[in-house]
């Protein structure tokens, strides 16, 4: 990705930051992705919520660039990326969290963060063994560890890391790159009561710095976190809303929240 596409692409912005127009994706005869528009802005926490199977992560992957839409279009800070691969994407600010997967474990907890500074400034990997003594790279991972309750494990190697711990640190990482639009993928599966507590609250300390995508399952945290939810279902957006417009939408009630209330 050159220069001169950044630059304008910052300079048109004037709408939403993420926009998926009319997006469509079929496996076979199953319409995974069923004419799905929705909007999300440059300090917005948009939720999607929905059954299992309703297509939430295969929509994740089409915005990050993993699958590709059969039609519609992606526009991310008023470009269209839908022909942009991941790494294109990833360049022009944004960023997928990939649940613990992006963590390098032999590598300490400082040095996967510093690889992802180091990573947004455009090195080459072959430096790798002299990142963690580069403190150019290290201050601003410092900082960032700082913010995510994880200064204390800096020097640990990060394979050692608590559940929990790991799914702050592939947050530590997404957010060390520097994006504009964070998606993530049910950040708090699998953790515990007193982790998801702590991932919460760094969601929220993040929250209104930069845009966000959140697949989750966890419907109090998604209340408590979104300003917006749209709630897919077998495929199609059915409602997009406030908590309390969500909460009170007939139609959601019966296809989802009805669902898990049984
Ligand atoms: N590569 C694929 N080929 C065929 N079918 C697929 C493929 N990926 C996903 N599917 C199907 O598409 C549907 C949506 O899957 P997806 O994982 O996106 O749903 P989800 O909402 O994220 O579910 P969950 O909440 O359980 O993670 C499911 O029926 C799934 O079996």
């Amino acid at each position: 990705m050159n220069e001169t596409r950044s630059a304008p692409m910052t300079a048109r912005m004037t709408g939403p930051l993420l926009v998926l127009d009319h997006l469509a994706k079929n496996y076979g005869a199953l319409k995974v992705t069923d004419d799905v528009s929705l909007t999300v802005g440059a300090t917005e926490l948009h939720a999607i919520i929905g059954p299992n199977g309703a297509g939430k992560t295969t929509l994740i992957h089409q915005i990050s660039g993993l699958a590709q839409p059969d039609s519609g279009r992606i526009l991310f800070a008023g470009e269209d990326i839908t022909p942009l691969t991941m790494a294109e994407r990833a360049a022009e600010g944004l960023a997928r969290s990939f649940q613990i997967t992006s963590i390098l474990p032999d590598f300490s907890v400082l040095e996967n963060v510093a690889l992802a500074v180091q990573g947004r400034s455009g090195s080459s990997f072959r430096f790798v063994r002299n990142a963690s003594r580069e403190e150019a790279l290290n201050a601003p991972a410092r900082v960032i560890l700082n913010q995510f309750d994880l200064l204390p494990r800096a020097d640990v190697p990060a394979g050692l890391l608590s559940y929990g711990e790991k799914r702050q640190l592939e947050l530590a990482i997404a957010l060390a790159t520097r994006p504009r639009l964070l998606l993530l993928d049910e950040p708090l599966a699998g953790t515990s009561h007193e982790e998801s507590a702590r991932i919460i609250a760094t969601l929220k300390g993040l929250k209104g710095t930069l845009g966000i995508l959140l697949i989750e399952h966890d419907m109090d945290a998604v209340f408590q976190l979104a300003d917006r939810i749209s709630v897919l279902v077998y495929g199609r957006i059915i409602a997009t809303g406030s908590a309390d417009e969500v909460r009170n939408n007939p139609e959601v009630r019966s296809a989802y929240l009805g669902e898990e209330a049984a």
